[in-house]
């Protein structure tokens, strides 16, 4: 049985879909230019195709705050009321797409801020998952925690070689939220994700591949943006409310299961960051991660130096 907030949001689409289309899309061709949500999310409509290329924009890793997942959360808001033709989901870093949730506002968290952040990331999440708009990921970069369940999210990912894509968070002592096991459940086979969620497994591009978590590897990013398009294309022939609503029952379950347990999400969520041992694992994470960061001048110079004597040995 469909719940009446299902069926009012069935209702919804069917009315925009049929009654909005086409003047609204003339607007967005009218206003075709990028678009900026305090420049962490920017939107540029494609005026040929209506596909719209949405940039995650907070340097240096895209680490998901409070701030960037309201802007998020507005724009798929007006991708939605715009009737968008379709979404590539990507970054404006050159090396990562997301690097998920951002750490600070899990670890010694401000109640109130922290509320506001894990509902934002639900807000996302519906949105994203439930879009009535049709969704790639142009994974130009790595691709942890977060930021795999926004790719997840999409309906294709085409992702670039040699990073890596999964949800790590057991790594981190931590517990994915069933809504974001649903999304990988969703996306590969049932025991492969049983054992990737258990081993907070990241996989290389080519293992993503192979194993379905990406439909396909591009060069760089201008080529994972073309791959997106044709993918999106490929609905251009397909009536959108069948599209939409196909996709919408398909994930339904997944979306209901949260609508209707939002608050005890949040309760679990507060549980869980107020248990001490994950406080402890957090703040050893940001540690180790500020650690690494500085190390890495370090690192280079040690690979550059080891490039010469290798180069050296082979000449002698
Ligand atoms: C309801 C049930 C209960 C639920 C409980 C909570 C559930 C939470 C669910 C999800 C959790 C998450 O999403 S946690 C985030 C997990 N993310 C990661 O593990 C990724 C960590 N980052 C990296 O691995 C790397 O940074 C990278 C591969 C993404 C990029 O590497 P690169 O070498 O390019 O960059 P640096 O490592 O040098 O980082 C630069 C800079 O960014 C800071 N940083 C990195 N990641 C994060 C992050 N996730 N949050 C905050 N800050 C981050 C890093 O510390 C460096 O900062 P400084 O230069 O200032 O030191």
């Amino acid at each position: 049985m469909l719940s009446s907030k299902f069926i009012h949001a069935f209702t919804r689409q069917i009315y925009h879909t049929n009654l909005i289309t086409s003047a609204t899309f003339n607007v967005i061709k009218k206003h075709n230019s990028t678009h900026t949500k305090n420049d962490l999310v920017l939107v540029d409509v494609n005026d040929k195709t209506g596909f719209s290329i949405v940039t995650l924009n907070r340097p240096p890793v895209n680490s998901l705050n409070l701030e960037l997942l309201s802007a998020f959360s507005s724009v798929l808001d007006d991708l939605h009321k715009n009737n968008s033709r379709g979404m590539i989901l990507t970054s404006s870093s050159s090396t990562v797409f997301s690097a998920g949730l951002d750490i600070n506002e899990l670890y010694k968290p401000d109640m109130d801020r922290v509320r506001k952040f894990w509902t934002s990331l639900q807000d996302c999440w519906i949105k994203l998952y439930g879009s009535s708009f049709p969704t790639a990921a142009a994974i130009n970069g790595h691709a942890p925690a977060g930021g795999c369940l926004f790719a997840m999210c999409c309906e294709y990912r085409v992702m670039l070689p040699k990073y890596t894509i999964g949800l790590n968070e057991t790594q981190l002592g931590i517990v994915a939220p069933t809504w974001f096991m649903a999304t990988m459940k969703n996306t590969i086979p049932l025991r492969q994700a049983e054992l990737a969620l258990t081993l907070g497994k990241m996989f290389k591009t080519d293992d993503a591949l192979k194993l379905g978590l990406i439909d396909e590897i591009a060069e760089n990013k201008e080529d994972a943006i073309h791959k997106c398009e044709i993918f999106l294309k490929k609905y251009q022939k397909i009536p959108q409310t069948a599209r939409a609503l196909t996709k919408q029952s398909y994930r339904k379950n997944d979306i209901m299961e949260l609508e209707n347990n939002r608050e005890a999400d949040l309760q679990l969520f507060f549980l869980a960051i107020s248990d001490p041992r994950v406080q402890s694992s957090l703040g050893k994470y940001v540690a180790f991660l500020k650690l690494k960061s500085r190390m890495k001048p370090i690192l280079e110079a040690v690979k550059f130096l080891k490039g010469i004597f290798k180069s050296k040995k082979k000449k002698n």
